[in-house]
């Protein structure tokens, strides 16, 4: 078939004839469009120049450190960024407290959404035929599960349960809000349930995931009012009739009766969900997350959870004690979900150094993403992995062994890591001895697999505690100006 010639003139062209003036334009509109053009075009030209300059400038001046955070999806990747932020930009941090805040009802909304979910659940499995002798248990209000139906549930956990459903609309609302078009997903996955038991119960719910280098979080600052006098805190416009804050703070005394009611406690550990020990857990601080002008503070902040898409570039001004000039770093943050771990490999070039973190709490948890793989052992073939490649073998691999408190308190509550890593065997079962036993394990799989000799950096890390994870973070600033400052004294 002939294609047909278009000329320049021609204005079937849809962009000439956009961008063509109107045919019945005026010398006046004439003069007003070229002014206008002229000042469009000294805008682009200077930005233009801008960014070249920049260019020049990080071409001539010293290399910024680059800094790739790497590790199974709700790791604590994402934490560790949020830490250098806040030690590097405390202004910037806290002027996005507008857009956690909708992060953190989003997290809160969740809680109670697999509350109820689970409530659900336990009528359903009633109602099966195979239960039936054990549903049609006519007694009052009972602490037996398997006869907690409608029927025979405490009329108030019905009318709670009836009320909260307009929470359901807020959680809509606010994903919306959290996924513009093309910047976000919501997957339906599974809780990680907290045992490996093929019996376990399985929890389907939404998790909202963004790209961190997208806006976000700018749709939350079209909440955000005005500064408040001290030019740093946003402030949110409280009396938005839009604002979910408000029908958060009418469901406060409902959610507080839900999560306290002892038929709830009961059913959701017969169901072994560990609420407490999922991510963005907010049922211990409903009085603050649910008061009328709630803004969280940077220790919400770190618990707040969304999960990243892809991998995104962020630039932070370290301050070294060498100079009065800042270093410049460039710290990466990628997804951790197993469909995302061949986005990381374009990465490996020229990174200083990779942060890896292994949440050792979760040695009786398997991944969401793949239910019949163990957390713990699927963190130690991806270290493995990392330590093995060849494009890898001159960049620091700094460990995080991370969520220490969460391994801390479940070691406590009697939970065996024997049980899960049999090798453990008879050592006793606490803190010291598990984290002692793990970092002798990864120690050893840095040993045997990398293609150099390389030392072997480790911190016991708990990434939402701020004040350690800034000293260990320090200490990484020092070591890698070390490695630097033996580097350039080589090349003299
Ligand atoms: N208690 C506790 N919670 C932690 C710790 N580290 C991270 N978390 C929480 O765990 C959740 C997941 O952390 P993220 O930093 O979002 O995990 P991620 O590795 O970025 O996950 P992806 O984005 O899915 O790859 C968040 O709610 C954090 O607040 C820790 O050391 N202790
Ligand atoms: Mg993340």
């Amino acid at each position: 078939m002939p294609s047909r010639v278009r000329s320049p003139e021609d204005d079937s062209d849809p962009l000439t004839r956009a961008i063509a003036p109107p045919p019945d334009e005026t010398p006046q509109e004439k003069e007003a469009r070229l002014r206008k053009e002229a000042h469009a075009k000294r805008v682009s030209d200077t930005i233009d120049e801008e960014l070249e300059r920049q260019r020049l400038a990080e071409r001539r001046g010293p290399k910024p450190v680059r800094v790739l955070l790497l590790g199974q999806t709700e790791s604590g990747k994402s934490t560790t960024l949020k830490n250098f932020q806040l030690m590097t930009d405390p202004k910037a941090f806290a002027a996005e407290r507008a857009s956690w805040r909708a992060v953190i009802q989003l997290n809160l909304v969740r809680s109670i959404h697999v509350i109820l979910d689970a409530m659900t659940r336990i009528n359903d499995t009633s109602r099966t035929p195979s239960k039936a002798s054990t549903s049609s248990s006519s007694s009052p209000v009972s602490s037996d599960l398997s006869s907690l139906t409608d029927s025979t549930m405490d009329p108030e956990l019905l009318e709670i349960r009836k009320r909260l459903a307009s929470l359901l609309q807020v959680e809509e609302l606010l994903t919306r809000r959290l996924t513009p078009t093309g910047y976000g997903e919501v997957g339906t996955t599974e809780l990680a349930p907290v045992t490996t038991s093929l019996e376990r119960t399985r929890t389907v719910f939404k998790e909202v995931a963004v790209n961190s280098a997208v806006p976000w979080k700018e749709v939350f600052s079209k909440i955000v009012s005005g500064k408040s006098g001290n030019n740093e805190e946003p402030l949110v416009d409280w009396n938005d009739p839009n604002d979910p804050g408000k029908v958060l703070h009418e469901c406060a005394e409902d959610m507080k009766r839900l999560w306290n009611h002892k038929s709830v406690q009961e059913m959701l550990e017969k169901q072994n969900l560990r609420l407490e020990e999922m991510a963005g857990f907010f049922l211990d601080s409903l009085d603050e997350v649910t008061s009328p002008t709630y803004l969280p503070n940077n220790d919400h902040i770190l618990r707040a959870r969304l999960k990243t898409l892809g991998v995104s570039e962020h630039r932070v001004k370290v301050q070294t004690g060498a100079s009065n000039r800042p270093d410049d770093w460039r710290v990466f943050d990628v997804g951790g979900h197993r469909s995302l771990v061949t986005s990381w490999a374009p990465y490996f070039d020229n990174m200083d150094a990779i942060i890896f973190l292994a949440p050792i709490s979760a040695f009786d948890q398997v991944l969401v993403e793949a239910p019949r793989v163990n957390r713990l052992e699927d963190s130690v073939l991806l270290w493995t992995s990392i330590v093995a490649n060849k494009l890898l073998q001159h960049t620091d691999l700094i460990l995080f062994l991370n969520k220490c408190d969460i391994l801390t308190a479940k070691l406590a509550s009697g939970i065996k890591l024997r049980d899960y890593v049999v090798s453990y065997g008879s050592r006793p079962n606490n803190f010291e001895n598990a984290a002692a036993y793990l970092r002798k394990k990864f120690a050893g799989i840095l040993k045997e697999n990398s293609p150099l000799p390389r030392t072997f950096y480790c911190h016991l890390t708990s990434v939402t505690d701020t004040l350690s994870t800034q000293k260990v973070i320090a200490s990484i600033r020092d070591m890698l100006m070390r490695d630097n400052l033996k580097q350039s004294t080589l090349l003299l």
